[in-house]
């Protein structure tokens, strides 16, 4: 059997670190895609949120825009945040049917107790409906700096389960890293996957331009490494609270950091309500240290 082809940019070499990226908008940034997309490349992939307080027509919306632009939608399922299975039947096939979606994003989500029957991203997997309504790529989260309800060992094992999972299932997994400051730590995670033999493709989670405050805001929110040491190394001093920052020292390091021992990896920037923003980033990006 052939493997499942995830995104033909998988295929080539990247050109820079930026070359290749994804990108993550919420049912609310509609607007902000409409206004970014004549600057956006073809095909980009763009992961679709699960959110409490947005309906499922508004996430809909939001996917089929993304395929009507020419970009490639890649809808987010928050296990428990899903109230029922057939809540979750009736999201995925309408993202199939209606936009084509070839791509899903699974994820345990923040809630400590499952809204519904799914338990964690895995049972998502293990309903057997993606491969049914013809996805072809699953992502799923990567955790850098650790995870708040499981040790280091049991993130790697339930990794590699979710990942042969997938391919069992005839599709092909991606891991997409929550967003992170420290791309030292990043770039050690990504040696001990490789070590562990796990070759799939990774996204590394990186936040666009964005306030300081609210960068902080969502790395509290998120579970998020951000420490004064840690804000430093990215550019940030916490006594100038007021301004905004990029990522160009992150992916700077990750640009002299990363080579042929970290296999398949890209960006997937986290915009968090800058999209426009975070895409004007991106083209400027120049590999200036
Ligand atoms: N990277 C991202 O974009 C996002 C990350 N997250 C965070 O990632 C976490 C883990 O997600 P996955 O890697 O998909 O884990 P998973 O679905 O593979 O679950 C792994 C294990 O962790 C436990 N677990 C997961 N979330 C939990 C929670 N909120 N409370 C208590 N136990 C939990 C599960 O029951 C399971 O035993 C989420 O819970 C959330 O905190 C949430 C939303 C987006
Ligand atoms: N643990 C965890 N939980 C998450 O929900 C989460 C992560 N990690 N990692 C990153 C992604 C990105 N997420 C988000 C969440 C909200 C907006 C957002 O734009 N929310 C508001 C604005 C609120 C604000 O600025 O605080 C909105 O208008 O929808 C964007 C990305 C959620 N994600």
């Amino acid at each position: 059997m052939n493997k499942p082809v995830i995104h033909p940019n998988w295929d080539r070499p990247a050109l820079n670190m930026v070359d290749g990226y994804s990108i993550e908008m919420t049912a609310k940034d509609v607007e902000s895609l409409r206004a970014a997309a004549p600057a956006m490349a073809p095909e980009t992939p763009v992961a679709v949120t699960f959110l409490p307080g947005e309906t499922l027509s508004a996430r809909l919306d939001a996917i089929k825009l993304v395929r009507a632009r020419g970009f490639e939608p890649m809808p987010h399922f928050s296990a428990r945040r899903i109230a029922s299975a057939a809540e979750f039947e009736e999201y995925l096939a309408a993202a199939t049917a209606q936009a084509g979606v070839k791509r899903c994003f699974v994820i345990a989500g923040d809630p400590s107790e499952p809204e519904g029957p799914f338990f964690d991203s895995s049972a998502l997997i293990g309903s057997g409906a993606f491969e049914r309504m013809g996805v072809t790529a699953i992502g799923i989260g990567g955790h850098p700096e650790g995870h708040p309800n499981m040790s280091e060992e049991q993130c790697w094992s339930v990794l590699e389960a979710k990942c042969a999972e997938i391919e069992r299932r005839g599709m092909a997994p991606l891991i997409v890293t929550q967003f992170a400051f420290d791309g030292e730590r990043v770039l050690e995670w990504l040696r001990a996957l490789r070590g562990r033999g796990i070759d799939a493709p990774v996204r590394i989670g990186v936040p666009g331009p964005a306030g300081i405050k609210t960068l902080i805001r969502f790395a509290a929110r998120c579970g998020v490494g951000a420490s004064a040491a840690v804000l430093a190394k990215y550019g940030i001093s916490i006594a100038q609270l007021f301004g905004s920052m990029g990522p160009d020292r992150l992916v700077a390091s990750l640009a002299r950091g990363i080579g042929p021992d970290h296999g398949r990896v890209r960006l997937h920037f986290y915009p968090f309500g800058g999209l426009e923003k975070t895409i004007a980033w991106i083209n400027g990006y120049d590999e200036r240290p």
